[in-house]
């Protein structure tokens, strides 16, 4: 694959939930090194769209192609409260193949929440519980990141080390799409879309300024 290509293409891709026609003919290119936001209003089609990305969502038209694995953050987590956060690396170090947790427990600590590995996700608060939930997308080192509001319930300072996470993975060539509600987020993008209409357009940033393309000179 010349280094160019991208990660993750999206052709003319059509979902509708009964009659409410949701997306209408997404089109999306991801290349590697690239960190790209997805925005749009509440119940614009962000989740679906992600969704169906990761598989978890059959679309009705439509491709989806990117080679190799992915790591998804739902917006919602699904983790087993009677488990504790060890016992959930455990299940993914299997289901993912890893021979160690070397990458996990790295996460653990970027995320300041090595203090809780014991701990019953039942006794957990729900920032802790998505520190969880975006570790478990992220432990196998995918080339292909979706991640849904991946950081609501963090800390600031947690919040902050996000998106350093989020810079260097994309500095190390993985492909990262994050789904933002939040205004200021836009500028961390280095390519931002905007779902609207059940299309995604180029977005602009809070100060009206085009970003699109920032970062997209190769
Ligand atoms: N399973 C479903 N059945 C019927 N309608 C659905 C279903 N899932 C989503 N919808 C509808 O599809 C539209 C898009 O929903 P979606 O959750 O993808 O939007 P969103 O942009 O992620 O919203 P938010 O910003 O509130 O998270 C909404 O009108 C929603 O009510």
């Amino acid at each position: 694959m010349p280094p160019s290509a991208p990660t993750l293409h999206v052709g003319d891709l059509h979902k509708s939930y009964g009659d409410h026609h949701v997306l209408r003919g997404v089109e999306l290119e991801v290349p590697p090194g690239r960190l790209v936001g997805v925005v749009g209003e509440n119940g614009s089609g962000k989740s679906t769209l992600l969704r169906i990305l990761a598989g978890r969502l059959t679309p009705d038209r439509g491709t989806v192609s990117f080679p190799g694995s992915l790591g998804y953050c739902p917006q919602h987590t699904v983790l087993n409260p009677a488990f504790t956060v060890d016992q959930h690396l455990r299940f993914f170090q299997v289901a993912y193949g890893l021979p160690d947790l070397e990458r996990a427990h790295e996460l653990l600590d970027i995320l300041n929440f090595a203090a809780y590995r014991r701990h019953r996700v039942a006794t957990l608060s729900g920032g802790t519980r998505q520190k969880l939930n975006l570790t478990l997308a992220l432990m196998h080192d995918p080339p292909l990141l979706l991640l849904d509001e991946p950081y609501q319930g963090f800390d600031w300072d947690t919040y902050e080390r996000f998106w350093d996470l989020a810079a260097t993975l994309r500095d190390q060539g993985r492909s990262v799409l994050v789904i933002s509600h939040i205004a200021f987020d836009t500028a961390r993008f280095d390519q931002l879309w905007r779902l609207d209409g059940g299309l995604l357009a180029t977005g602009a940033n809070t100060a009206g300024a085009d970003i699109t393309g920032v970062r997209t000179a190769d």
